[in-house]
């Protein structure tokens, strides 16, 4: 065999593909960085986010291929770099992804909260964006209740930071109840308030807690912000995917790019055993049907309510439980996805 070279290496490297992108890492902008001494090789890969959901499957495939090549030990460090597009949708925000369900109730707020978080503790950087106007309950997910938002030098609000967020919430402007009488015109002004004013500085993803159904909220952020997706959430029960589907709707008719369904108390789990409670297959089932991605099932647990209630939602609460595994799960499913249209539908940086 012969003599190892990093261009050898890279050679190597063109033969692993990226699971998702279907595209060489190394065509990808992928390789930072290969150390050859003897037979030992180390290489950096710059992953497209850091939640990369297939990030062990690549590193397989890399020790796989600088193997072949004669290596004895193989280092694969990872970094990341959320990919952007090329106009951003607000300045020093990569993307924008708001997450709907058809009708209230369905735990499109938590799972909006343990999506955030969960990201952000891959090292992703995320802002959270309680758009429920009419029904905030991030503030009591997070046990921001009653912290007022302090404003900057340049009268722009500055987001609470809490679990590893930024978060901004409507219950940490006004009294609870107030908002609910806005309508039209104050409500548009406000969401463009919250885009706009706000110093979230550099994110990687915001995401956006919006009211249930399909309303005005939902009309206001796709004038106002170019979104790279939305999410849907919903439960197994039909009624609850008939509404869902009425969300799925609404994000097509104003062209908003769908990034995938989220199933939310899918099953009650207790030794082992799974109980489908409400029926089985309901949220792939509408993925298949809308050509989306089903990004994951989250089972009913009673960690999952008392961390909502308590302020410390159950990805930080309960990191090991099964229930917070799932969310992350469905997290790195969520950056898989955006990774994936950023590549094949936008322009990129
Ligand atoms: N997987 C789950 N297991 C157990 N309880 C859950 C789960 N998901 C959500 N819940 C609970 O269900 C209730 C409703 O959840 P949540 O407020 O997130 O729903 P929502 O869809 O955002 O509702 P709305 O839009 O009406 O505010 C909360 O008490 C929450 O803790």
């Amino acid at each position: 065999m012969s003599v190892l070279t990093e261009a050898l290496v890279l050679e190597a490297l063109k033969t692993v593909n990226d699971p998702e992108l279907h595209k060489d890492l190394v065509s990808l902008g992928m390789v930072e960085k290969i150390v050859v001494e003897g037979t030992r090789v180390a290489v950096k890969i710059n992953l497209t986010t850091p939640a990369c959901p297939l990030k062990e499957q690549i590193e397989g495939d890399v020790r796989s291929a600088i193997g072949k090549i004669g290596a004895t030990e193989i280092e694969v460090h990872f970094g990341a770099q959320v990919r952007a597009p090329q106009n951003l949708p607000l300045p020093g925000i990569k993307h924008i992804v708001a997450i709907a369900s058809g009708k209230g109730g369905v735990g499109k707020s938590t799972v909006a909260a343990n999506l955030a978080i969960a990201l952000a503790q891959e090292g992703a950087r995320v802002g959270l964006l309680d758009a429920d106007i009419y029904g905030p309950s991030q503030a009591q997910m997070f046990g921001t209740q009653g912290e007022k938002l302090r404003v900057d030098e340049q009268k722009r609000m500055v987001p609470l930071e809490r679990y590893g967020i930024k978060l901004i919430s409507i219950a940490n402007i006004v009294p609870p109840g107030q908002a609910m009488v806005w309508r039209g015109p104050i409500l548009h002004g406000t969401i463009k308030q919250f885009l706009q004013e706000v110093a979230w500085g550099d994110l990687d993803y915001l995401i956006i807690d919006l009211p249930p159904g399909t309303g005005d909220v939902q009309l206001s952020l796709s004038q106002l912000t170019r979104l790279s997706g939305g999410v849907i959430v919903t439960t197994p029960q039909d009624v609850a995917r008939i509404d869902a589907e009425r969300a799925l709707d609404m994000f097509k008719r104003v062209q908003v790019n769908i990034l995938g369904v989220i199933e939310n108390m899918s099953y009650f789990e207790q030794n082992g055993h799974k109980t489908h409670i409400f029926g089985q297959g309901g949220g792939r089932q509408m993925a298949e049907q809308y050509k989306t991605a089903f990004l994951g099932e989250i089972p009913i647990a009673l960690s999952v309510r008392e961390g909502g209630d308590s302020g410390v939602p159950v990805i930080v609460g309960a990191p090991q439980s099964p229930e917070a595994e799932a969310f992350r799960q469905a997290a790195r499913n969520l950056a898989g996805q955006l990774s994936v249209q950023s590549y094949l539908l936008l322009p990129m940086a």
